[in-house]
């Protein structure tokens, strides 16, 4: 289990500064959220941490390793990425074996069979779908192979993008059940962005909300349904998010 740090993280698109100095401290083996409106700069932060984002300033470590200084496959082996559309982050031509074997065969893992029999059954696939094609299984079951394929390398941390909201909703509670019983499982410490702050207070143990991206509060699981927000904005959101869940 390792924490991350996040301090005065900054990066420019073009002349748009998207995110403003943003500092976060996100405890070894805890569940943190990112919440705020569309645009905000919630999966900004993942992909500057994972470095798909790479022209940023500041400072992010993992444990005490700065993400800058890590060789690729450190850093592979210390986080992984679970993305929003299952669809989309798995190759369309490559069988869910050659998926997970990809990335034990670049870390030089051993036991690879095994191991991906064990992320398999981690998941709640069946073994015998290894040699199966994206298009060959569910929404679902393609969130819970790309979600093997994170955690067949043992990171220590899982950046999640909205890992439910492409699917469909009795799906979403069996894909967040599992996300909840590997961190207990595995200790993962899991920063998650999503919209819905039902899933936060399912999830989470505290989230940030973030507008024009800026974090404008951090608070604890509780203030969802109990009140603490000081922040107008912070108590707009958790406001209008359970009149929304009142009115349906
Ligand atoms: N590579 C990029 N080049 C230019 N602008 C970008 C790039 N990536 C993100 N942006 C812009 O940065 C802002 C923040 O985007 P980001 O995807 O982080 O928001 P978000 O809070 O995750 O939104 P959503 O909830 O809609 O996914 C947006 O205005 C977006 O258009």
């Amino acid at each position: 289990m390792k924490p991350i740090t996040i301090n005065d993280l900054c990066i420019t698109f073009g002349a748009v500064q998207v995110l403003h100095n943003i500092s976060l401290d996100v405890k070894a083996g805890e569940c943190f959220g990112l919440v705020g409106e569309s645009g905000s700069g919630k999966s900004t932060i993942l992909r500057c941490i994972s470095r798909l984002n790479d022209s940023w300033t500041g400072d992010v470590r993992i444990g005490d390793s700065a993400v800058r200084d890590m060789e690729v496959s450190d850093r592979c082996r210390m986080m992984q990425m679970v993305f929003q559309d299952p669809y989309g982050s798995l190759h369309p031509r490559h069988s869910i074996r050659t998926t997970l074997e990809e990335g034990l065969r670049i870390n030089k893992l051993d036991d690879r069979e095994g191991r991906m029999i064990r992320a398999m059954r981690d998941v709640g696939l069946p073994v015998e779908f290894l040699d199966r094609y994206p298009h060959q299984l569910s929404g679902g079951q393609r969130q819970r192979v790309a979600i093997a394929r994170a955690l067949i390398l043992e990171p220590d941390v899982l950046l999640l993008d909205e890992p439910t909201s492409a699917l469909d909703v009795s799906v979403q509670a069996e894909v967040l059940n599992l996300l909840v019983r590997l961190q207990k499982e595995k200790g993962f410490t899991y920063l998650m962005v999503s919209h819905d702050l039902a899933v936060v207070d399912h999830m989470c143990d505290r989230f940030a909300i973030m507008q024009h991206g800026r974090v404008v509060e951090v608070l604890p699981r509780e203030a969802i349904t109990q009140g603490g927000a000081t922040q107008t904005y912070a108590q707009d959101l958790i406001g209008a998010s359970l009149e929304y869940e009142h009115a349906i």
